[in-house]
């Protein structure tokens, strides 16, 4: 059986289009090897489509002091060597790496080992760990047509976001039908965000017409009770919820604006503000600049602005916008890449 090494982890935006590749390459009779983090999502929720999960001590550098950074720059240097061993083991045909830190010791690994090696950058603007891998990759995947700028040309390929294949499947299948009574769903990505988790249940009191899903993520936010307001701290099929909203608001990572283009969802979107290079702002700026969604910067966020910006958004033709966010949409980014090894 032919071996593969994957990588993508420590936050779920990494963690679930390298969920999507590893179950389908395992359908196709690879012998799945992950390398995680220890301390990331992987550590807390397993790498199910993987026949081998191998987590190791991993910390960032990036957001953090000049300490921190010499110690991340330590752990990442002392992991890559522990996994050019298992590489050496194993012998994988090739490996793919799904960016952000947690990448780095497989990425590097796989260059000292001269095992090709596949990326997928899900970002408009790429993070460092894919910069630098990039230049000994064989391929590189993207999922904006903007970031084909960052990167050398003849072994870039637009290939969109791997989603999971309940989302996927979902998606396909689904049309949007506007109710009356209108559901906005919050979502703050997989960490959830304070301020707006806050300011929702705020409008959830004082707009009772309106059904609001709010996912708070881990924060703490004190919760009355309200017969149109459910919270969640991490709900796990998030195809039911994006069905049941007529507009999303939410954080502007990859994952979440991928699904909500699935989903064919209008949406105001409030980048992070500290994503790297301000990644957050850039993965939405073209749709915005087509007219097919809403940013509002989170130093802009008050009740008011988000109470207008849901009313004006509820107002607009859904259904038309439905059809038209759609088409920017790409469902088999899984094929897309698969076909590519
Ligand atoms: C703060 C930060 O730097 N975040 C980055 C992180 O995002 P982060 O991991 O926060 O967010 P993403 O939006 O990319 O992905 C979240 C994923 O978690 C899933 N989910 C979320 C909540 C929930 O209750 N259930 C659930 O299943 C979503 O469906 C989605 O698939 O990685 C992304 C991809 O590199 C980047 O674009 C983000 O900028």
């Amino acid at each position: 059986m032919k071996t593969v090494f994957i990588s993508g982890g420590g936050t779920g935006g990494h963690y679930y289009p390298a969920l999507a590749v590893a179950q389908a390459l395992k359908e196709k009779g690879y012998k799945v090897v992950y390398i995680g983090t220890d301390k990331g999502i992987e550590a807390k929720k397993g790498f199910p489509y993987a026949d081998e999960v191998i987590l190791f001590e991993m910390e960032a550098v990036r957001g953090r002091g000049l300490l921190g950074k010499v110690k991340g720059v330590y752990s990442l240097l002392k992991t890559t060597f522990k996994v050019k061993k298992v590489i050496e083991k194993e012998n994988p045909i090739f490996s793919v790496c799904f960016g952000g830190y947690t990448s780095f010791p497989l990425g590097v690994g796989s260059f000292l080992t001269k095992t090709p090696l596949y990326i997928h950058e899900q970002n408009s603007i790429p993070s460092y760990t894919n910069r630098l891998l990039s230049l000994f990759a064989k391929k590189i995947f993207i999922t904006f047509e903007y970031t084909k700028k960052f990167f050398n040309p003849t072994k870039t390929f637009l290939t969109g976001m791997p989603l999971r294949k309940a989302i996927v499947e979902e998606a396909k299948k689904y049309i949007y039908t506007p109710k009356d009574k209108k559901t906005v769903l919050v979502v703050g990505g997989s960490q959830g965000a304070k301020k707006l988790s806050q300011i929702t249940v705020n409008l959830a009191k004082t707009l009772p017409e309106i059904e609001f899903i709010l996912i708070k993520g881990k924060w703490e936010v004190d919760i009355p009770s309200l017969n149109n307001l459910t919270v969640y701290d991490y709900y796990e099929n998030m195809e039911k919820l994006y069905k049941q909203a007529d507009i999303v608001v939410s954080r502007s990572g990859s994952g979440t604006v991928n699904e909500i283009l699935a989903f064919g969802k209008y949406a105001i979107f409030v980048p992070y503000p500290y994503a790297a290079s301000n990644h957050q702002f850039y993965n939405v700026k073209w749709l915005y600049d087509l007219g097919l969604c809403e940013i509002v910067e989170e130093k802009d966020l008050t009740e008011e602005i988000l109470k207008e910006k849901i009313n004006q958004s509820l107002n607009k033709n859904l259904l038309k916008l439905h059809q038209e966010i759609k088409k920017y949409s790409i469902l088999n980014s899984v094929d897309k890449i698969v076909e590519s090894f």
